[in-house]
């Protein structure tokens, strides 16, 4: 089940000449719970938010977090998810998760698997077993996670070619329009599974189209036919350069559905949150608040610092003034006494003496700033000041930290 509802758009205002844009706050409800769109979703490939307590996502508001299929099949497998009743009970999180179908995964394996129209022949990372993943296989699995949102199988073409003949040079017009009609054709193969295992959940179609416009829109045009409940703009954030990721974000969310929820794949820093809500995106997942965690780079609203350097040392202020996390600002108990609120210089300590508790509190800051500027953002939506917010977020990350 889901639905989706708009509450507030972004006009254009000719008293003011703001020229709008397609930014939009609605409220996604699936049967784990609501979630309020803009989001950012934690990605949790293995069952777990890398680092990081479900007390904790609850505590920092998360709504919504990724599973993914290819790891949780491969470990620990259908069987044992499916003696849990799906990936719910398992990692014990109650609220709402989406699971990537898979594909991208297999896909970033490289050499060890080999694509047919069927589906992807690959050995196993974890003990070498030949395995292969279809729109069918893909379906099954993501029935037994019980996943709110489940993903079709596709295939994320490549920005540089895998093709012998034309490997390592830019994806050709005719090699992306190959790779996007084979996973239209999985769309469709996704979707009538979907229906035959009678999944009580929400199947989102993925746009493909490569760095190709006209592509993208045959592509998101033949999903749109299909009447899927969501969508996603996919094969992008696969090494494109940043430019070419912006001008396909410009091109393709806002010319998908209005009143379906709008999801943008594998996305991003914070510049492209900002940019992708303008661009017409409802949801995101990155795993860089966690990934950028534990190699010691810190998201602050006045940019981004490394607390391995020096400077921090006998830095007694936190990481971010105006954080409420638990790093920066601590949970102040009944009795009134704080616990956390941690200077830089211990944050750095920490890190020197590459203790647990580093990437701990990092991840939390990390995913607490990803979440707080999703909700800055939908806090602004609500107000008519989106216009307003872009440019003072744009002002303070230059500020330097
Ligand atoms: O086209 C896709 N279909 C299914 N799943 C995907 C997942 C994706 N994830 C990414 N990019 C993730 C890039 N991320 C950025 C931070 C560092 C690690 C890699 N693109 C994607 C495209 C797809
Ligand atoms: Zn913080």
């Amino acid at each position: 089940m889901l639905t989706f509802d708009l509450l507030h758009t972004d006009p254009a205002n000719a008293d003011t000449g703001y020229a709008g844009s397609h930014a939009r706050r609605g409220t996604l409800t699936l049967n784990h719970g609501v979630v309020q769109t803009p989001i950012f979703m934690p990605v949790g490939t293995y069952g777990t938010v890398k680092g990081v307590m479900p007390s904790s996502l609850e505590d920092m508001g998360a709504q919504i977090i990724l599973g993914n299929t290819f790891h949780l099949w491969m470990r620990p497998g259908q069987d044992v998810m499916q003696s849990f009743g799906g990936l719910h009970g398992f990692e014990r999180w109650n609220k709402p998760i989406l699971t990537d179908s898979g594909g991208f995964q297999v896909w970033s394996l490289g050499a060890m698997r080999k694509i047919t129209e069927q589906g992807v022949h690959f050995s196993s990372p974890v003990n070498g077993d030949k395995l292969f993943m279809s729109p069918e296989v893909s379906m099954q699995i993501q029935t037994t996670l019980n996943s709110d949102i489940v993903m079709q199988l596709d295939e994320c073409t490549p920005y540089l070619s895998v093709e012998p003949k034309t490997k390592g040079q830019i994806t050709t017009e005719r090699e992306a329009r190959t790779s996007m009609e084979m996973s239209l054709r999985w769309a469709k193969r996704s979707q009538d599974e979907f229906a035959r295992l009678e999944n009580p959940n929400a199947l989102f179609g993925i746009v493909q189209g490569g760095m190709f416009e006209h592509l993208r829109q045959e592509s998101l045009e033949a999903l749109v036919a299909m009447n899927f409940p969501g969508y996603a703009v996919g094969g992008v954030s696969v090494g494109e350069p940043k430019d070419e990721m912006l001008r396909i974000m410009a091109h393709s969310p806002h010319r998908l559905p209005t009143n379906k929820p709008r999801y943008l794949m594998g996305v991003g820093t914070p510049e492209d949150l900002v940019e992708g809500v303008a661009q017409g995106v409802d949801m995101f997942d990155c795993v860089m608040p966690t990934r950028n965690a534990r190699n010691g780079t810190l998201f602050t609203r006045y940019g981004d610092l490394k607390i391995r350097n020096a400077r921090h040392k006998t830095d007694h202020g936190p990481l971010d003034p105006t954080c409420t996390c638990y790093a920066c600002k601590g949970v102040t108990r009944p009795d009134g006494s704080v616990s956390g609120g941690f200077s830089r210089a211990y944050l750095h300590h920490l890190d020197r003496c590459a203790e647990m508790l580093s990437p701990m509190l990092s991840s939390i800051h990390n995913l607490h700033y990803y979440l707080n500027l999703m909700a800055e953002i939908r806090a602004s939506l609500e107000s008519g000041t989106f216009g307003a917010f872009r440019a003072q977020f744009k002002a303070d990350r230059a500020r330097g930290v």
